[in-house]
């Protein structure tokens, strides 16, 4: 595996923002694949000079605004490269594997010069752990970065057949002929035992989110190009974000868009599109447009096995105050879930839920209560409105009463959906997913809404042919609506002879027909 190569070379010093997305495009349009090890340290350089608070405070000090976007001689650069390349060839003796196709030992060793070259103890979970830079200069990969490195070290070693899979939440390598062969390479979570070596095909079959039941991103080389540009972190602190990185972020996210490596990675269109959605590109497709493309890459390539495009677009119109849109969001992301068994690795998922549950629609159902009362027009002296008497004499608070999310059955139709999606979640599970806590909430949201809507729901069945099912229950009412029909006719028939005239029972037709 070559360096950088001479029309690579003349991009250097990288200036701007201009010139890294250059490399970048240069990298991805030629023949040769492009190097993954030498971009994840020129973004890895970058991303350590920008989000270190210390350059920040030069710029604060200074009377002058200096450039902040530092100069990225090839030198420095190289010199990373170099040492990775020494590190991996002098780790792997590769007499002792067949050339070609990689096997399961093969990634495994690579994997394991990688796992003990990691620094004794450090905090997984911190920011700017994802790259190659970080690994060459500190000794430290979070969970994903070890997976990128396993990839960058196999590409290194000249196996083009070495590739990252991503699902959610882990992230694995697939290799050997047409990447059939799968290979755990890095951790998962706290706690939990690592299965480095192990294909996995137990996590498939135990039907837990993590492994996205067999379907998850199996990249190109260009896909992994999105993944490292997808890792990126532009975060200074918990409060601050470094403006040049993410826009570096974002600019790099066009590019592989506009090259068509995103069309099967919904979470790196996601991720473009929250970038978007704060600081909009001119003439550029709007975020809504990006959400979408998501969805329908998890309904075309991966089985709409995937949640995270539904809670990207929920989260979306949350934060637009489109309430309505948000719950069927949520309630499609829930009709996700509920196809898996819930499994103690699945926790990023449960606390998606979770906050959805617990925070997001508790806020909906307040904002659009307060919403009601604060407008005039809706204001309790105005409204001479006496439906909103319950059939048992106790009055709807008036807020309910005119709140048209309240009112709307559909919306009672998502909300019920979600919490129907959970539970089926948990119906076959190991592990339970609702606790008491969830129960609070589940009563709270569904009194929120008006007891008109909640009596008028009406749960269709359709059958797989599409056909409205009926259940037993209305198959019972309806028996006994006929023989009430039958009875009250006869009775009739009686009367009319007496009385000369015949007529059908109206009645439980009308009702019959509203049921449909
Ligand atoms: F659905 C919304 F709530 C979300 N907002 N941000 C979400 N992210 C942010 C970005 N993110 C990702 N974005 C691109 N690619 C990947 S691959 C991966 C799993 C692992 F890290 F490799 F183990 C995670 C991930 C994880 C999900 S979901």
């Amino acid at each position: 595996m070559a360096g950088f190569r001479d029309e690579d070379k003349r991009h250097f010093p990288l200036q701007d923002i201009k010139s890294v997305v250059e490399l970048f495009r240069s990298q991805l349009s030629c023949s040769v694949e492009p190097n993954l090890a030498l971009l994840s340290v020129t973004l890895g350089y970058i991303e350590n000079v920008l989000t270190n608070n210390r350059a920040l405070n030069k710029v604060d000090s200074g009377a002058n605004l200096e450039p902040i976007f530092p100069v990225v001689e090839l030198a420095p650069v190289e010199a990373l490269y170099h040492k990775f390349v020494c590190q991996i060839k002098g780790s792997v003796d590769l007499s002792q594997f067949t050339h070609g196709v990689a096997t399961r030992e093969l990634v495994k060793k690579v994997s394991d010069v990688i796992w003990s070259s990691l620094s004794r103890s450090y905090h997984t979970d911190r920011a700017h752990l994802q790259s190659l830079y970080s690994y060459l200069t500190g000794n430290r990969l979070d969970c994903f970065g070890v997976a990128f490195a396993v990839v960058a070290a196999c590409q290194v070693l000249g196996y083009k057949d070495v590739h990252l899979a991503l699902s959610e939440d882990h992230a694995w390598v697939t290799f050997g002929d047409k990447g059939a062969e799968t290979a755990e390479v890095t951790w998962h979570g706290k706690g939990n035992e690592d299965k480095r070596g192990q294909p996995i095909s137990v996590g498939v079959a135990e039907k837990s989110w993590l492994y996205l039941y067999g379907f998850p991103v199996q990249c190109t080389r260009s896909m992994e190009v999105a993944a490292m540009v997808s890792a990126i972190n532009p975060s200074i602190d918990s409060h601050t974000d470094s403006i040049e990185m993410a826009s570096l972020q974002q600019e790099l996210l066009w590019l592989l868009y506009e090259m068509g490596h995103l069309r099967k990675y919904p979470m790196a269109l996601g991720n473009l599109a929250d970038l978007e959605e704060i600081d909009p590109t001119p003439d550029k497709p709007p975020p809504i447009q990006l959400f979408h493309e998501g969805i329908h890459a998890g309904k075309v390539y991966y089985n709409n096995q995937h949640v995270y495009p539904y809670t990207y677009l929920g989260g979306h119109y949350y934060r637009r105050g489109q309430f309505k849109d948000a719950l069927h969001c949520w309630a499609q992301a829930a009709n996700v879930i509920r196809s898996y068994n819930y499994n103690r690795e699945d926790e990023e998922i449960y606390k998606e839920f979770l906050e959805i549950a617990h925070e997001l629609i508790p806020n909906v159902l307040k904002s659009v209560s307060l919403s009601t009362l604060q407008s005039p027009a809706l204001s309790p002296a105005s409204s001479t409105d006496d439906s909103s008497e319950k059939s048992n004499g106790r009055s709807t608070p008036v807020a309910v009463a005119q709140s048209p999310l309240l009112n709307d059955p559909e919306c009672f139709a998502y909300l019920l959906q979600l919490y129907d999606g959970i539970c089926q979640w948990e119906e076959g599970s190991s592990t339970p997913v609702l606790h008491i806590g969830w129960a609070k909430h589940i009563v709270q949201s569904i009194n929120s809404f008006s007891p008109q809507v909640r009596s008028k729901l009406n749960i269709l069945l359709i059958g797989d042919q599409g056909e409205v099912l009926k259940d037993e229950e209305e198959e019972e009412e309806e028996e006994e609506e006929k023989e009430k029909d039958e009875e009250e006719n006869k009775t009739e028939e009686k009367e009319e002879t007496k009385k000369g005239r015949g007529r059908g029972s109206k009645g439980s037709r009308d009702r019959r027909k509203r049921k449909r």
